[in-house]
């Protein structure tokens, strides 16, 4: 397979409140170890298609995040082997239906529903990981109608990519070509129907999107 055509993902795995000031804007606890979830392949969408709000949902926000490109087939890989892994990057949204989360966490219920609907993973394009030669040294943001919501640098990860990697692949096989979220810093909000989101890595990539 190809590994720049991120379509291709077999799996997004993604982790959650890997920044303090996210965990905290959400009331949420800092967690003592990863917090991850997955996403459907069929999540992605690239340049060109919508966001979709999902049926019933009235309040879809936006999560800009850092995405690891999986190089090689990766189980229980060391934190010191983990970046011979990494063929690349990209950065993603997290769309996330924060009514259906609110209701899942209130009923300790899964966020399947709340993340992995049809759309919810708009990708960039992907970047060699020799153009990011420290992926924890990189300025994420995402605009919305223009307007800066998110901006933060990935140093702020509570769980830096090589830990990320080391937890995940002591239960999970990574396959070439899967995609790993980081996490989302603070700054998420209410989305809108015809709401344009533009989000990047200051200069390195950026994609926009419209909200349907
Ligand atoms: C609270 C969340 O939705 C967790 C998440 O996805 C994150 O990026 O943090
Ligand atoms: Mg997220």
């Amino acid at each position: 397979m190809s590994i720049s055509n991120l379509r291709l993902a077999k799996k997004i795995v993604c982790i959650g409140r890997n920044y303090v000031d996210h965990a905290k804007e959400l009331g949420n606890a800092v967690p003592g170890k990863p917090i991850l979830f997955m996403k459907a392949s069929t999540a992605l969408i690239s340049e060109g298609e919508p966001i979709v709000t999902p049926p019933g949902c009235t309040n879809l926000h936006q999560e800009v995040e850092l995405a690891v490109v999986i190089g090689k087939l990766a189980k229980n890989i060391q934190k010191s082997e983990a970046m011979k892994y990494v063929a690349g990057y990209t950065v993603a949204l997290d769309m996330t239906a924060r009514d259906f989360q609110d209701e899942a966490k209130k009923a300790g219920c899964p966020w399947f529903l709340a993340k992995s609907f049809d759309a919810s993973c708009p990708i960039a394009s992907f970047i060699p990981a020799d153009q990011i030669p420290n992926p924890h040294d990189v300025e994420l943001f995402c605009k919305i109608n223009g307007v800066d919501k998110q901006r933060a640098r990935t140093d702020l990860m509570i769980f830096d990519v090589p830990s990320i990697i080391e937890f995940t692949t002591k239960f999970v096989t990574l396959e070439p070509g899967d995609l790993l979220l980081t996490g989302t810093p603070a700054g998420v909000c209410k989305v809108n129907p015809g709401d344009e989101i533009e989000f990047g890595i200051t200069d390195k990539i950026s994609a926009k999107f419209n909200v349907k």
